[in-house]
């Protein structure tokens, strides 16, 4: 054992019965990833242990109910999302259109019935029903994702924003956005310490 746990268990531990279906999603994104535009060639080699047990941490905060990842991309981290929380509905959206392609041959192909594909850009979406809690990774700076992903949630619920080791500057620098669109309690939480060769940050925060 080196400084990090042995990465099969937390992958084990994170996907359960469903860690097949990881395996296949993240072979598949290495297969056409980068002929399709949706990773870059350094990203491939650590697919594995940088993006997929990167975005899988976070499913342990997600309630069951509905979910939303704004700018859902190449899949990360909806679709990993959704293969770790069978329990929880997932709305990925997404405005390019050969990415919202690929997302919805990744769904059919993993069979993933508790996933929706919208193809939309976030602040222009109209949902019948808000969702309980949105995730976003690598979209914008949290001023700039306010916007985008707080109208999208019902009173109460969550955001839970995949970020860097500036997490807490973004959220001293997104003081009006939070203002503005009723968020508080905005907090970096870290995860897979121990766990991860990399840890995940993510801001959570209350829509109120
Ligand atoms: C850098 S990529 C990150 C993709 C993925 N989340 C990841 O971590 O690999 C940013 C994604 O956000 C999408 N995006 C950009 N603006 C958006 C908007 N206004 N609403 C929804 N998605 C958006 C882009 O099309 C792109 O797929």
């Amino acid at each position: 054992m080196t400084e990090v746990e042995d990465e099969p268990a937390v992958a084990a531990e994170l996907f359960g019965e469903r860690l097949d279906l990881a395996r296949r999603f993240a072979g598949a994104l290495a297969q056409h990833g980068e002929q399709r535009g949706l990773i870059g060639p350094l990203e491939l080699p650590r697919l594995w242990s940088r993006h997929i047990l990167n975005c899988a941490v976070v499913a342990p905060l997600l309630r069951p109910g509905r979910v939303g990842d704004v700018g859902s991309g190449a899949g990360l981290p909806g679709i990993v999302l959704a293969i770790a929380r069978p329990d929880v509905a997932f709305t990925l959206i997404e405005p390019m259109e050969r990415r919202v392609i690929w997302l919805e041959e990744e769904v059919s192909a993993l069979g993933l019935d508790n996933v929706v594909v919208t193809r939309a850009r976030a602040e222009e979406l109209q949902l019948e029903h808000p969702l309980d809690q949105v995730t976003a990774r690598a979209v914008s700076a949290l001023r700039k994702l306010i916007p985008l992903t707080a109208p999208l949630v019902r009173a109460g619920g969550e955001l839970v924003l995949m970020k860097g080791a500036n997490a807490q500057a973004e959220i001293d620098a997104a003081a009006k956005e939070l203002r503005k669109y009723r968020v508080s309690n905005a907090i970096v939480e870290t995860l897979g310490e121990g766990l991860l060769a990399e840890v995940t940050r993510v801001i959570r925060a209350t829509v109120n």
